[in-house]
């Protein structure tokens, strides 16, 4: 059994935590404040360490679950030759060194919010430390939450805008769509439902066709057609160059997280 230890048990890690197999994973976590760690750790089944330094002791392998501006702090504070896995966004794994030691074995980590439901796209990197076996375990947790692309670190910005922001960017989306269904008369359940199953529906399509993108927009789109009207609009509206911008603002930001 390899125990796991969470420092900072919110969102992300309770979505990771509950996908684990607590057969092979033994969980602990720990956080600001005692009562807090203990109610949470309660609801997802797993020990809660009195301190930091209690959990980096039962841990074989700690994953860092704090705020990016919160991360120093801890690695400052408490010093461990164990492996240190950090799911914190825009913190490179030459600045955990930094805060570590230059031996430290590093994991980086960016998942995104669909572990809620098993369904992250995880990007994952390593320092020269990290051995095989932890490497593949760390793999392993993070598999129980969906798939895992092992990234060159320089690409990490951009996997943080494409796959750990965007969700936010793809409900924004669909949330828009919806309140078009509103505008036009739908009731926004109804309409926030049908856009959904048509986002996942699509995103299906793509995964599973040999065609580009665009390829999938022509086949939709039929002559003098109603497809082709709101292709235009978008267009006129710099849809393309909006998203993409959207996507520089997010790496730009990653890239300034630390400095
Ligand atoms: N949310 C997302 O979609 C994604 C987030 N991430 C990364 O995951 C990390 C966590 O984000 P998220 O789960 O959303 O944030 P949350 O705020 O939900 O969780 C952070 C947790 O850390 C706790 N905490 C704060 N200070 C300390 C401390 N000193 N010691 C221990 N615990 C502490 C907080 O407790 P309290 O509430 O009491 O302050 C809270 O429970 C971030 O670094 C973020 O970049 C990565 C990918 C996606
Ligand atoms: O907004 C953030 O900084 C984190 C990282 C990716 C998703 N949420």
């Amino acid at each position: 059994m390899t125990n796991i230890g969470f420092i900072g048990a919110g969102k992300m890690a309770s979505a990771i935590i509950k996908g684990l197999n607590k057969d092979k994973f033994s969980v602990h976590i720990s956080g600001r404040n005692i009562e807090e760690t203990q109610k949470t750790a309660q609801a997802l089944g797993v020990n809660a360490a009195p301190s930091h330094a209690d959990l980096i002791q039962a841990s074989d392998i700690i994953v860092l679950a704090v705020k990016p501006y919160v991360v120093a702090d801890i690695l400052t504070e408490h010093k461990t030759e164990k492996p240190i896995v950090s799911i914190a966004a825009g913190i490179t794994l030459a600045d955990l060194s930094a805060m570590t030691t230059d031996t430290q074995p590093i994991v980086r980590i960016m998942p995104n919010i669909n572990a809620t439901i098993q369904k992250s796209t995880t990007g994952i990197v390593r320092n020269a430390y990290v051995s095989d076996d932890v490497f593949n375990t760390v793999k392993a947790i993070f598999e129980s939450v969906g798939s895992v692309h092992e990234l060159a670190e320089k690409d990490f910005g951009t996997f943080t805008a494409l796959a750990g922001s965007s969700p936010a960017y793809i409900y924004m989306f669909i949330d828009a769509m919806s309140r078009a269904g509103v505008l036009h008369g739908m009731p926004k359940d109804v309409s926030t439902k049908i856009v959904a199953e048509t986002v996942l529906a699509s995103a299906e399509m793509i995964l599973k066709s040999d065609e580009n993108p665009w390829t999938l927009v022509d086949n939709v789109s039929s002559p003098g057609g109603t497809t082709v009207a709101g292709v235009v609009s978008l267009e006129k509206n710099n849809f393309v160059a909006t998203v993409i911008d959207a996507i520089t603002a997010t790496i730009e930001k990653n890239n300034t997280m630390n400095k």
